[in-house]
Order: structure tokens, then C-alpha cells, then sequence
């Protein structure tokens, strides 16, 4: 029934209805008839017959116990039987695509009366877009994937690439050359660093942290060595079967045998007598995307050193699901080659030459997690804030207590220095050559994802507290916050682990110590 449809009901008429057999309550403004329902109701028949509850305003019991999406589920909303004459809904509906007026749920360039140096009209009208298309199109896809576990829906990235999407999460340059990117709305020649983490931070916005893996992750640090190392052949059709979502790629490095340590790897390719074809033999864990993906961006022993070649699902290729602690949406894969047969045109790069094809990516793929680190954690603000402010104990919202406002402190003061560092960096990459980011931003970017990956653990262990038991429960209130929790680790460990990380950094650092600089 539509809102124009339903029937309008005094609060006196509702009061009236108050009885296990006749029971309404109000929530919201809007009406609702819960006598069959109640029953059913997931938190028992006995608390809707409680005090101050039947023919009554429910309003602020139910926000404390529930989550606003509850009423939207269709199987709920059908309880809603008409509104309160005269009145409107007190409470904001946060329509698809818009932002949120929660303090620091959005990042200041966002927040209204603030400004920023960096942020143009070009990248207001895409995170404008991209907002609504997350909200309209992906977010429901990730809720329905992260439930059934299955890939991101194919559908989903074929959209993406309508709209040249999928070839701009890639970064800026002269593969978004003639092409019309988000309907048009930002031209190729104006696309910089900052429309790419705005794509970054949108998206990570669902907070499902293993859909937004799956959602074509290996195609983000799979898909650069064949765009940049590739030979042109290969490269055009591989890159334009991938970018339509015809196909799917993954990067394939990590062993069991070695993680952050790439010089250690043993899978190994060896060339047939006849110089043809490389012969693969070896096995990979962890592959993001890995269990449905058609090529594979491996790094492999050769007879000098490492050399990237593609390898395309074939025979002798088989992967198979690990079970992590994120969703198997992210379709993370322990492969095996097996006497893999590739065509020698599939070298990426130089022969022996493969750890500059490898680590030549790195740089970026750190960054785009930053980005979505920073962008999580503030999903966690905006939700503590509306908890501690709903939620009420001994008497009193939760944000009447000091040490939960101490809590939120922090949380506010690791997001915010962490976007603005991330801000910094990103217009360094805007302004340097890439020769230049290689040599100057592999440290502080190394260091900021060590930061942003150390302020998500503390802001995750945070909310837990402030959420209490909810914290811990996948459905109901807290639900983002467990998610957040269990999940949160991933971001320290992909792309290359904390410590090791910060360890890079500081050896950067040293290294470009002045020799003659003295206390
Ligand atoms: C249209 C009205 C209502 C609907 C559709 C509804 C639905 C639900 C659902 C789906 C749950 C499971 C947990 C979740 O997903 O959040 C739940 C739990 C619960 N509900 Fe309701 N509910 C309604 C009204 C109320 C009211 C008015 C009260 C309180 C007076 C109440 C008290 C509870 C309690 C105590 C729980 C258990 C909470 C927990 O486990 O943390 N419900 N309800």
C-alpha cells in the first residue's frame, strides 16, 4: 500500500487497539498492526504486551532495539496499517544516493560549510553519481551476495562497465583515452587521482568487506601488469574481455610458502625445447577473486630470477574455495598448476624481470585499500554515533558517559588525520611523474597503510565495547560492528602486512638519510 493509500488514524483511535487480540502501535508516525505478527516477532510476544507499548508511540523502544532497515523488509512493512493524521515522520530516511548529516560520517569536503583544496566540480558531480549507483545498484547486490555467499553478480560489473567504470578503478591515464566516463559527467583528460578515490571510498561504503573483494578486486592489481607489461595483442583483448566483464582475472603471488617475501616463491615456469611455451608447476593461496576467475597474473621462478606471465584457465589449472573469515563472495582460491601449458606471448614484461612488473603496482593497490579503510571507519562513526545517541542506559542515552565519548574522540581523531593524510598523498600523486611516485611515495604510503590498517583495528575494538554483546552478534543492531570486527584484519594482512610495512617505510627513510646529518 502507498503512503497516499493509507488510511489516516488519530493517536486516541490507535490507543483504543490495545489488547492481544487487537493490538497497534506506533512508530514513527506511522501505524502498524502487530496482532497475528506478534506471535511471530523475533523478540517474543511478551515485550509487545508490555507497558506503555500496545495502542502506544513505540518509537523510541523499538529504535533501541532495532535497526531502521527492519521495517523496510517487506514481510514487515506490510504490518503498517496507516499513519497518524496530521503528522509527519520525525525521523530521516536517508534517500538512496544522499549524504549523511551524522558529524564526520562524510568527509569534510563532503560536510556542509566546509572546504578543501582539492575537491573540484567535476568530482562533486562523480561522487554525486557514484553515490546513487552504489545505493540503487551495488549495495543491494552485496546484501543479497554476502547472504547467499555467491560471486558478485556478473550483471552488477557488466553495468559498471557501461558506464566505463570498471576501467577507471585502473587510475587515471591514457587508457580512459576517447571513452565517456559516468555518462559523461568527468571527461578522460580531467579523471585524476582524486575521482579514483572518491570511485574507492563509494564503494567501500557498503561495508561488506568480502563483496567488496570479490566485486572485481583482482581485476584492480590483476589487470595493471597486462595493461602496462603486456604485448599489444594480448593486451587488448585480454584488457577489453575483463573491463566488459565478459571475463574475470585475478593476481596470483602469495604462496603458501611466501607471503610479503616475493623473492621466495616457488612456483615455477620453465620453457618448452622449442622456445614456445612456458610449462607452469606450482601452486598459489589467497588469491582474491581466484575461484572464478579466467586469467591469472602469476608471478612464477624462472632460470634468473621471477618473471609475471598471464596464465589462462585451462587444463592442469584448478582452484578451489578457501574459507576465510570474510564471505566466499570474495572468491578467495588455493590454485594449483599442474603442467600448465601457456604461449610464451603471455610474458608480462621481461623475462626474469617480474618483481619490477609486481612491485611496480604495489604503490597503488596500497593506496586504493587506504582509501577504503578510511572510508570503513567511518562507517563505524556514523553508526556509534546514532547508537550512543538512541540507546539508553541507567536512564540516559549512552553519550551522556564520558568514557564513551572518549571513545568516540579517538575514533573521530584517527579517521580525520588519516583522510587527511591520505589527501596529502593523493595530491602528490596527481603532481608527480610516475618515475617520481615510484622513488618518493613507496615509503609514506607503506607507513599510511600501516596507519590506517592500526587506527581500523583500535576503532573496531572501540565499537565492540560501545556496542556491547551486539558487537559480537551478526544480525540486529550491531550487525555492521561485528562485520566490521571480524573483518577488519584483512586490510592489515592484503597488499602486504602491517609490520612489514611500516618496516618498508622507515628503511626508506634511512635510506635517504643525508650522510652528514648529525645531533
Ligand atoms: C513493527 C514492529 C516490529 C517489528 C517488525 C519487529 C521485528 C523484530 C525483529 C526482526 C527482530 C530480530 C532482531 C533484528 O533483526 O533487529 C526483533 C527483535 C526484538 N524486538 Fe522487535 N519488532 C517490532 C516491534 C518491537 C517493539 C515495539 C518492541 C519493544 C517493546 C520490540 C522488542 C524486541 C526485542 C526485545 C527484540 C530482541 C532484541 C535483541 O535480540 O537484541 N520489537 N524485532
Amino acid at each position: 500500500m502507498s503512503a497516499k493509500e493509507m488510511k489516516q488514524f488519530t493517536r486516541e483511535e490507535v490507543a483504543q487497539h490495545n489488547t492481544p487480540d487487537d493490538l497497534w502501535i506506533i512508530i514513527d508516525c506511522k501505524v502498524y498492526d502487530v496482532t497475528k505478527f506478534k506471535n511471530l516477532h523475533p523478540g517474543g510476544s511478551s515485550v509487545l504486551l508490555a507497558e506503555e507499548i500496545p495502542g502506544q508511540d513505540a518509537t523510541e523502544a523499538f529504535y533501541g532495539l532495532h535497526r531502521h532497515e527492519v521495517l523496510e523488509k517487506p514481510q514487515y512493512a506490510r504490518l503498517q496499517i496507516g499513519t497518524i493524521a496530521g503528522e509527519t515522520g520525525q525521523l530521516l530516511k536517508p534517500e538512496p544516493g544522499s549524504l549523511s548529516k551524522v558529524p564526520y560520517a562524510e568527509p569534510t569536503w563532503l560536510s556542509d560549510g566546509y572546504y578543501s583544496p582539492y575537491f573540484k566540480e567535476s568530482h562533486r558531480r562523480l561522487q554525486d553519481a557514484m553515490r546513487k549507483f552504489v545505493d540503487e545498484v551495488v549495495y543491494p547486490d552485496a546484501i543479497a551476495r554476502e547472504e547467499d555467499g555467491k560471486r558478485p553478480s556478473v550483471s552488477v560489473v557488466k553495468k559498471m562497465a557501461e558506464l566505463n567504470l570498471n576501467v577507471m578503478r585502473l587510475g587515471p591515464g591514457e587508457h580512459l583515452k576517447g571513452l565517456t566516463l559516468m555518462g559523461g559527467i568527468v571527461t578522460p583528460e580531467e579523471f585524476d587521482y582524486f575521482h579514483e578515490l572518491i570511485l574507492n571510498q563509494e564503494f567501500a561504503r557498503t561495508g561488506f568487506r568480502g563483496y567488496q573483494d570479490g566485486f572485481n578486486g583482482g581485476m584492480v592489481i590483476g589487470l595493471p601488469p597486462v595493461l602496462h607489461f603486456a604485448r599489444p595483442e594480448v593486451r587488448d583483448r585480454v584488457m577489453k574481455e575483463v573491463l566488459s566483464g565478459e571475463k574475470f582475472i585475478s593476481l596470483a603471488i602469495t604462496e603458501a610458502f611466501a607471503g610479503s617475501d616475493v623473492a621466495g616463491l616457488k612456483t615455477t615456469a620453465k620453457k618448452t625445447e622449442d622456445g614456445k611455451f612456458w610449462i607452469v608447476n606450482g601452486t598459489k593461496k589467497w588469491i582474491t577473486n581466484g575461484t572464478f576467475s579466467d586469467y591469472f597474473t602469476v608471478g612464477c621462478k624462472t632460470e634468473k630470477g621471477l618473471t609475471a606471465i598471464l596464465v589462462e584457465r585451462c587444463d592442469g589449472v584448478e582452484t578451489k574455495g578457501i574459507k576465510t573469515s570474510y564471505s566466499s563472495t570474495a572468491g578467495t582460491a588455493y590454485i594449483t598448476f599442474d603442467n600448465v601449458k601457456v604461449p610464451i606471448e603471455n610474458t608480462l614484461g621481461p623475462v626474469n624481470g617480474g618483481v619490477f612488473v609486481i612491485l611496480s603496482n604495489f604503490n597503488h593497490e596500497r593506496w586504493v585499500m587506504i582509501c577504503a579503510s578510511v572510508r570503513t571507519q567511518r562507517n563505524i562513526i556514523d553508526e556509534c554515533l546514532k547508537w550512543v545517541s538512541q540507546r539508553k542506559a541507567f536512564g540516559k542515552p549512552l553519550s551522556s558517559q564520558a568514557v564513551i565519548r572518549a571513545k568516540i574522540a579517538e575514533m573521530i581523531a584517527r579517521v580525520e588525520s588519516t583522510q587527511s593524510w591520505l589527501e596529502n598523498i593523493t595530491h602528490q600523486m596527481n603532481n608527480m611523474s610516475y618515475k617520481q611516485q615510484a622513488e618518493l611515495l613507496a615509503g609514506p604510503i607503506a607507513l599510511l597503510k600501516m596507519h590506517a590498517t592500526r587506527t581500523a583495528q583500535d576503532t573496531a575494538r572501540d565499537a565492540v565495547q560501545i556496542f556491547g554483546g551486539r558487537g559480537v552478534t551478526k544480525t540486529g543492531m550491531g550487525r555492521v560492528i561485528e562485520h566490521y570486527h571480524r573483518t577488519v584484519a584483512f586490510d592489515a594482512l592484503l597488499g602486504g602486512a602491517e609490520d612489514v610495512l611500516g618496516d618498508l617505510g622507515v628503511r626508506q627513510a634511512i635510506k635517504n638519510m643525508p650522510k652528514n646529518a648529525r645531533l
